[in-house]
């Protein structure tokens, strides 16, 4: 071992002298370089890696960027919507408007080539055990999103919802909106309120409470941790309509004193 180390770090007169054959050779970069054209020039290889880019940029240009078919109301007027309900770029302007049809083909992000996946979001979905809550829910599980269902089950059920348990993207929370609530989502979707009449005729001041107090604490967390927003309404804004369908244009016909 000692006299290893010896020999390692000294020269040892009994060693046998290295000779040029045996000394590394000093590297020379360009020689690498020239193998390597060679190489390529030889049996045809550099045709083959063309071919291959050229069939690359046909597809990568040719193909149909991703898109996804949404369900949309035939009457409205999705410009205003888009933002929170289309994860899309601000770029992505042009499928924001015209649905003329009850569906329309949105472009969810640009050319994204098949294969690679849209990272998916985290979202708050509140009322989500309810009727359009748990369709909603349905669709952003489906696209890859993280949800989490925050509802009191007033007049939701958790059976709308349940398909979803064991899912590690989905998850409930049993909580009333009126009480405030911290998350960290990237969108907030704002559904809790008890929408029929005879559910929110119920108990008008918990309706009032749920409808302002609730959707403040929803606004509040959005502001804090920077979420977009959406918040559903109810076609009663829109008083006893003298244009039907209702645009989003149309300010409705509301008398604000009488019943
Ligand atoms: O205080 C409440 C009241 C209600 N909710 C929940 O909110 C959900 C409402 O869903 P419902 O099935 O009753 O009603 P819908 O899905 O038809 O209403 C939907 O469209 C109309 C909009 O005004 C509603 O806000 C929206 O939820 C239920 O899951 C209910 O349990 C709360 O989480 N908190």
């Amino acid at each position: 071992m000692a006299s290893e180390l010896i020999y390692r770090g000294h020269e040892n007169e009994n060693q046998p002298q290295a000779t040029n054959f045996d000394l590394p050779k000093p590297s020379k970069p360009w020689l690498s370089i020239t193998h390597f054209i060679r190489y390529i020039l030889r049996e045809n290889r550099l045709v083959f890696v063309l071919i291959g880019m050229a069939i690359a940029t046909i597809f990568f240009t040719f193909l149909p960027s991703s898109s996804t078919t949404y369900p949309l109301h035939p009457y409205r007027n999705y410009e205003s919507l888009s933002d929170s309900y289309f994860p899309s770029e601000k770029t992505q302007v042009t499928t924001r408007v015209n649905y003329n049809g009850f569906k329309a083909n949105v472009n969810l992000g640009g050319k994204i080539p098949l294969g690679l996946k849209r990272k998916g979001l985290r979202i708050v979905v509140t009322g989500g055990a309810g009727f359009v809550g748990s369709h909603l829910v349905d669709r952003l599980m489906a696209r890859g999103d993280s949800v989490i269902v925050v509802d009191n089950f007033f007049t939701g059920r958790k059976e709308n919802v349940m398909h979803h348990f064991g899912n590690p993207r989905f998850e409930l929370i049993r909580h009333d909106v009126v009480e405030p609530l911290l998350l960290e989502v990237d969108q907030i979707y704002h559904l809790a309120c008890p929408a029929s009449p005879v559910h929110y005729k119920f108990n008008p001041v918990k309706t009032i409470k749920t409808n302002v107090v609730g959707t403040l604490n929803m606004l509040g967390l959005a502001k804090r941790i920077g979420a977009r927003f959406l918040l559903t309404s109810t076609s009663e804004v829109y008083g006893d309509p003298l244009q039907h369908p209702q645009v989003e244009t149309y300010w409705g016909n509301v008398n604000p004193i009488g019943k």
